[in-house]
């Protein structure tokens, strides 16, 4: 493990520590529903949420319902498709009729899976044979986004959601619900990018999870360095 010092070191002050779920909790893997969290990190959230100072929250691209059923800790607050399902607040009613326009184009290539999440969709092209799949990308490029919707590029995945929400927002909002808290954001795919511009302007602790390019101010190699920073921050302050 090679955490740097100063991230270490945040376990002295009250922190609000969001973490995004897949790639950053859980491993990246083949198929979603096989991302089992990274081990002990139901575990080291439950630890953070005991020491009684700090608040934590998991925002993801999943469903709550989802989310929470892997991670197992029913005291964490979870957000779910990407900041627009919040546990304390209705859904309005998908729009079907966009959806519909969305999946009538959807490349239809060996591989290619769709996620439906009632609201928004997942279109995975992981499965597809490796030459195939900068074609499938192009084929995603110009399947139409209805008005008020965005497509946004993940982890060998497009997202299809209305526009509005997002990470970036989301962390706000759990930001401003914390006022008392430092909100962490950590995140490991492009869709966690907005929420540390987001923090970052606000003068928030960003972590990106694993290579590539990223706005966040400090990295970690892995969910398992996630998780040994977990343990750390849920240590008692001033040990
Ligand atoms: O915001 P997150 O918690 O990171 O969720 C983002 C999407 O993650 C899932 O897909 C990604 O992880 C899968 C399992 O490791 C992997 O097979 C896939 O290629 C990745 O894109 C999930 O299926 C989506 O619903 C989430 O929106």
């Amino acid at each position: 493990m090679n955490i740097a010092d100063p991230l270490l070191n945040l376990r002295e002050r009250p922190l609000l520590v969001i973490c995004d779920y897949d790639g950053t909790l859980a491993p990246i893997v083949t198929r979603p529903e096989d991302a089992v969290p990274e081990p002990g990190a139901p575990e080291a959230l439950k630890a953070l949420l005991a020491a009684g100072h700090h608040r934590a929250a998991v925002v993801t691209g999943r469903r709550v319902a989802e989310a929470a059923a892997f991670l197992n800790v029913p005291e964490l607050m979870v957000v779910g498709l990407h900041g627009m399902e919040w546990p304390d607040q209705e859904l309005h009613p998908p729009d079907t009729a966009a959806l519909q326009i969305i999946k009538a184009a959807l490349p239809d290539a060996p591989g290619v899976r769709h996620e439906e999440k009632g609201w928004t969709l997942a279109v995975h092209y992981r499965e597809v044979p490796e030459p195939d799949q900068p074609a499938v990308e192009t084929a995603l490029s110009s399947v139409p986004v209805p008005p008020g919707w965005e497509v946004i590029a993940g982890k060998k995945v497009r997202e299809f959601r209305p526009s509005g929400h997002g990470k970036g927002r989301a962390a706000l909002r759990l930001a401003a619900q914390f006022p008392g808290h430092l909100p962490v954001f950590l995140g490991d795919d492009v869709t966690d990018e907005e929420a540390f511009a987001a923090l970052r302007e606000r003068g928030g602790v960003t972590v990106k999870v694993g290579e590539g390019q990223t706005a966040a101010e400090y990295r970690v190699a892995s969910p398992a360095e996630v998780v040994a920073l977990l343990r750390v921050w849920a240590e008692p302050p001033g040990g």
